[in-house]
């Protein structure tokens, strides 16, 4: 069985195939080292043989997590590394070793599934925006606050934005002017994000008029899947290129 890690700046994902790769057998979304071996060991009959991962933390933080899965299944752990191309595409950073590398894989899958030019945009603690020319080539991309950071921020400078989790679910059940802080915060959030999706999608279409894919990825891609129909929500995206990035030997 192969372990697949997508360890972000809130949230470690993972999930179990089997050694074919092709079906996830255990999946989850967990905060923590700790509660990702936790959920492991649950596992009825977990037997390791493989492990990949990508990580955009400190190489410290890696490092200790890529320990501790060595010590409690014995597998060795393969680490998507960054490269200046890669599967036809190639990588457009000044220096490329600086492009976050679970953007990177999610355009080495984005570009694969569309095998031409794609937008891929990733919703997760940052929201980000990467565009790959139908030759492969990467023209750049862009990083905004998320929805978490824009939530906190405006919770931490404020004296009276307040709510709980439960409240900000339900103020996200329609999109209409808020009545409430909690309703006025999420929503007003929400719309940021959409705005962000439209400039992109306008920047898409002035390089490659219709001809191009959207992909959504990321914890909060649902929040602006309503507003752009015609795009690809592939919530797995980045295990697409973590696959491609690190095959079994
Ligand atoms: N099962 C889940 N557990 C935690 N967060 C989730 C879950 N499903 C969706 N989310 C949302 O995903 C967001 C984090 O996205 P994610 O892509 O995991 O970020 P990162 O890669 O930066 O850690 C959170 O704001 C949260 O609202
Ligand atoms: C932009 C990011 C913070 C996104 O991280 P995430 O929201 O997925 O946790 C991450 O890809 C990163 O740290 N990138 C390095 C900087 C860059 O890509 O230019
Ligand atoms: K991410």
């Amino acid at each position: 069985m192969i372990l697949e890690l997508d360890c972000g700046n809130s949230f470690i994902k993972w999930r179990v195939l089997d050694l074919g790769g092709t079906s996830a057998s255990a999946e989850g979304v967990v905060g923590s080292d700790l509660a990702l071996i936790d959920s492991l060991v649950a596992l009825p009959g977990l037997l390791l043989t493989h492990c990949r991962l990508v990580s955009v933390r400190a190489l410290e933080e890696t490092s200790k997590l890529v320990a501790a899965l060595h010590e409690a299944f014995g597998v060795a752990v393969s680490c998507a590394a960054p490269a200046r191309e890669m599967a036809g595409v190639r990588n457009g950073y000044e220096d490329f070793e600086r492009l976050g590398l679970d953007r990177w894989l999610a355009m080495l899958g984005g570009f694969k599934l569309a095998r031409g030019a794609c937008l891929v945009l990733d919703f997760g603690t940052a929201a980000t925006a990467d565009f790959i020319a139908a030759d492969g080539e990467h023209l750049g991309g862009f990083i905004c606050p998320g929805m978490p950071l824009m939530r906190n921020q405006l919770r931490t400078h404020t004296r009276k934005i307040r709510y709980d989790d439960a409240a900000a679910e339900r103020a996200l059940e329609r999109l209409s002017p808020g009545r409430t802080t909690v309703e006025a915060v999420e929503r007003g959030c929400t719309l940021m994000l959409r705005g962000f999706v439209m400039t992109q999608l306008e920047l898409a279409r002035s390089y490659w008029g219709d001809d191009f894919t959207v992909f959504l990825t990321g914890g909060d891609a649902d929040l602006v899947a309503g507003a752009v129909p015609q795009a690809r929500l592939v919530p797995d995206l980045v295990f697409v290129g973590l696959a491609m990035a690190c095959p079994l030997s």
